[in-house]
């Protein structure tokens, strides 16, 4: 049995507040274009209320245009009576918008593609052409449903064009947007190029104007490049539960709110029912059809799994010294591995103690290089751990 430890002590500096920002958490909208996501009306509403329950401050849908089911699911889940605020994601187009204002949201996630990519092989518009659309229907959603909160973003923000995308900021900015969003499509910004372009956005939007990050995952820096993008004043950050969404998905809540419990943990106890995170990646993981990664932020198999010598003998006398962050504050246990060939004598000294055990120092030395040996050949569990110490002493 695992001892009772002390927790990590918290004394970390709040350098970002955890007020500063908010999640928008778009499972049930980039999470149904991964490749398992293929998420049923019940489902839907499991997950709305899974991550209300958190206490995500906005949950993103899909377009009401995919099907007329989604379009009846988006008005079963803004009839919940959640804290959550819905959005839903909608294109830069009339129909799309008609169809979206009904639906009960709280606003809507405009975007259009910026980069050369996307203007010439998905939609075939030029800048003036994007902020023509935006003007159209930004002024549309305006004048008949100002209730709405309206974000504007520029898909494949990070391979377009500086002044094309401040262009496009500014008009819908003027235009009264609540947000702006960048997105990283492709995965291929840099954390460096994503506080730049923050930081640029900032100048040339208005300054109650929010700023949304997106990023995807392909070259492995969705939590860092979301963490860049708060620490240039980002004020909203895209997540899925896992990460779930196209391809390899996009910065996975739990990887970003380890991230950003580091700076302030208070401030993330008070916003959001961590503990929680255990079962939405489970819910997730059930939904897919697919296994928590073993090495999932906060939630993987092992991602408190303590195996060497050195490494027991410290978090015995304080988990803080190899933990970064408590386990106990996302719910989850750790879990001493001190039975392996890498272990080391203050393991197995504790271990036995546990057991009543009680070795001198010769002996101490002795049973633990037999238990590394042991190890050398076998896998070797707790239980076969207890007999080897228990058989030591009766020798
Ligand atoms: C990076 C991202 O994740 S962006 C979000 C992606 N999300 C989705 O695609 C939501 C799910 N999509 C769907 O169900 C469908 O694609 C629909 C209902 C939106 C549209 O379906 P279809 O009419 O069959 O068009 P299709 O998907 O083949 O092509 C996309 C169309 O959107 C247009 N388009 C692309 N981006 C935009 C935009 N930002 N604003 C307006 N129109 C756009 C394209 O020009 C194309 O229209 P066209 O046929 O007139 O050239
Ligand atoms: O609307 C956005 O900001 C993001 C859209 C998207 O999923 C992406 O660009 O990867
Ligand atoms: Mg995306």
């Amino acid at each position: 049995m695992t001892p009772e430890l002390p927790e990590a002590p918290v004394n970390y500096v709040p350098l970002i507040p955890a007020t500063s920002w908010a999640i928008i958490d778009s499972t049930l909208r980039e999470g149904e274009q991964f490749a398992r996501g293929n998420f049923k009306s019940d489902d839907k509403v499991e997950i709305a209320r899974a991550l209300d329950a958190f206490g995500a401050e906005f949950i993103e849908v899909t377009t009401p245009m995919v099907s007329a089911q989604t379009h009846a699911d988006i008005l079963k889940l803004t009839s919940l009576g959640l804290n959550a605020k819905f959005l839903t994601h909608v294109r830069c187009h009339m129909d799309d918008v008609q169809r979206a204002v009904d639906t009960g949201v709280h606003g809507l996630d405009l975007l259009f593609g910026t980069s050369s990519f996307l203007r010439e092989f998905s939609h075939g518009k030029d800048i003036a052409g994007i902020i023509a659309s935006a003007q159209k229907v930004i002024g549309w959603i305006k004048d008949n449903h100002p209730e709405l909160q309206i974000r504007f973003s520029a898909e494949d923000t990070f391979r377009s064009e500086e002044a094309d995308l401040m262009a496009v900021y500014r008009a819908v900015s003027d235009l009264g947007v609540h947000r702006v969003g960048l997105a990283d499509t492709v995965g291929v910004a840099t954390p460096r190029q994503v506080y730049t372009l923050v930081r640029e956005v900032r100048k040339v939007i208005h300054a109650e104007c929010g700023i949304e990050f997106h990023g995807h995952n392909d070259t492995g820096c969705a939590v860092s490049n979301a963490y860049e993008a708060v620490e240039a004043g980002a004020t909203h950050i895209d997540t899925t539960i896992l990460g779930i969404g196209e391809r390899n998905g996009i910065t996975p809540l739990g990887g970003f709110l380890a991230r950003m419990f580091t700076f302030d943990p208070q401030g993330l106890v008070e916003k959001y029912n961590l503990e929680l995170l255990p079962e939405l990646d489970a819910m997730i993981a059930r939904m897919v059809g697919l296994p928590i990664p073993w090495n999932n932020y906060l939630t993987g198999e092992f991602a408190y799994n303590h195996k060497a010598g050195m490494h027991l003998k410290a978090i015995y006398l304080n988990p803080g010294a190899y933990e970064a962050i408590p386990p106990g504050a996302f719910g989850v246990g750790r879990r001493i591995q001190a039975a392996s060939k890498v272990t080391g004598k203050h393991a197995i000294a504790y271990k036995a103690r546990e057991l009543g055990l009680h070795y001198g120092e010769d002996a101490l030395r002795r049973v633990t290089d037999h238990i590394k040996a042991l190890a050398e050949h076998d896998e070797l569990d707790d239980a076969h751990l207890e007999q080897v110490l228990r058989e030591w002493v009766s020798a």
